[in-house]
């Protein structure tokens, strides 16, 4: 039975969030309805998380010492992880000490590296993916380009967000492929995973709450993809009986196996009524901002909910729905956004702004949401929103 105490005494319910994005930032406002205390902790100070947790802690989440330190120091009730990079074999030992780990220590380690929720979902639940090679070498990685042949993606084993990630089409992509993914891996240098390309129709993302009351899919998250990185998504994805069901049983066994409490992104790629499985997130997923507009609880309150035993009973989806990400290129530590008005113009619209201090790149820094008649008034309207807003560093 859930209880949860008062914030800051000696009976407060405590979160320690690891990692303080956009998507923990709207787990943490979600938490804080409900009068739970939350620590957040990332690399960098005034990440967006930070700014509406009670308190935080600026670390190397890489660095197991570290990380059980902090973790120690402030006997958080739950461990919430929040991005892949961190010390994850320290959440092992954490949760073998007694802490609780969202959802579980094993998903956070299997989910960190490809190499482990591959070969889970590929060799041991034998479910469809794409045909695939891991390598440490030049020559090891051009062997397995020629046994898949092209075109076929190449990504760092630890990596998100398209970051290191290329698709090949000839000899004369191989070396600038393996020069970007040894650069774009989060731990540096190392093993890649070369996949077979699926020419698939679309993609999803089936968000899945493991809660106490069982296991809820919600409507698919269809979205689009630029260099390995979303662009739109909107919901829900139309789909065949058959397709849906599959990527309902691909779901249920990819977040059985992975076990615990909280809500799963787990991304498929779908050609008429079949499904393969490409990753899943054991957290929020960026494509699931579209819930804040689509749903009446979003992805983010479904985790907060689900880590803390609280029921699920319904969740209630509004009609076609969109995201359209803000993600501008450039560099500044006082950013600013404008033209907000012209964006949030139309009904049924909305904004979120992540406050992210610092960009140097090309970095999301905000998403515009949208509801409409058709799925495709909505992704429009959600786009429109999006390229009003001007940025200016
Ligand atoms: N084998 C493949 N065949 C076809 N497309 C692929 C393949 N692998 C990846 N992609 C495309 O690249 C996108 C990103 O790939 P993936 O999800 O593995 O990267 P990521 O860095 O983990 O991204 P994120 O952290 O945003 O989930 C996919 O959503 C898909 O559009
Ligand atoms: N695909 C994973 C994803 O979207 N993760 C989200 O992006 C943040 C990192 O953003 P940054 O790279 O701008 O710091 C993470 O903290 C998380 O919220
Ligand atoms: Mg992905």
């Amino acid at each position: 039975m859930t209880r949860i105490g008062t914030p800051l005494s000696p009976t407060a319910t405590r979160v320690l969030l690891c990692g303080c994005g956009e998507l923990g930032k709207e787990v943490v406002i979600e938490l804080q309805r409900l009068g739970v205390e939350v620590i957040a902790v990332d690399r960098y100070a005034n990440a967006p998380a930070m700014q509406v947790a009670h308190r935080s802690h600026v670390i190397n989440m890489l660095d197991g010492v570290a990380l059980r330190a902090v973790i120690e120091a402030e006997k958080p009730h739950y461990i919430v992880p929040e991005i892949e990079a961190i010390a994850t074999a320290t959440l092992v030992e954490l949760e073998n000490e007694g802490f609780n780990v969202v959802p579980t220590a094993r998903a956070t380690q299997l989910t960190m590296n490809r190499e482990g929720i591959r070969r889970l979902a590929a060799e041991e639940l034998d479910l469809p993916t794409s045909p695939y090679h891991f390598a440490d070498t030049f020559e090891d990685y051009a062997k397995a380009v020629a046994d898949l042949g092209y075109p076929c993606v190449v990504k760092p084993v630890m990596s998100s967000s398209g970051k290191g990630q290329s698709l090949l089409r000839s000899d004369a992509d191989l070396q600038k492929a393996w020069d970007y993914a040894q650069e774009g891996g989060r731990a540096g240098k190392g093993r890649v995973i070369i996949e077979g390309f699926i020419d698939f129709e679309y993609e999803i993302t089936l968000l899945t709450v493991r809660h106490v009351g069982g296991t809820t899919f919600l409507a698919p998250v269809g979205h689009r993809q630029e260099k390995g990185d979303y662009q739109e998504s909107w919901q829900p994805q139309a789909m065949s009986p058959k397709a849906l069901a599959e990527s309902q049983r691909v779901a249920q066994a990819v977040t059985d196996a992975l076990g615990g409490r909280g809500l799963f992104g787990v991304e498929l790629f779908v050609k008429g009524d079949q499904v393969w499985f490409s990753e899943v997130s054991p957290r929020p997923h960026d494509t699931g901002l579209v819930t804040l507009i689509s749903q009446d609880l979003s992805q983010f309150a479904l985790h907060a909910r689900a880590i803390l035993g609280l029921p699920i009973p319904v969740v209630r989806q509004f009609g076609p729905s969109a995201s359209a990400v803000i993600l501008p290129e450039g560099r500044s530590q006082q950013t600013t956004f404008a033209n907000l008005g012209a964006a949030l113009s139309e009904p049924d619209t909305a904004i979120r702004l992540f406050g992210k201090p610092e960009i140097n790149g090309q970095r999301r820094m905000g998403v515009c949401l949208a509801r409409d008649e058709s799925i495709e008034a909505a992704r429009a309207k959600a786009t429109r929103a999006a390229q009003a807003v001007t940025v200016e560093f």
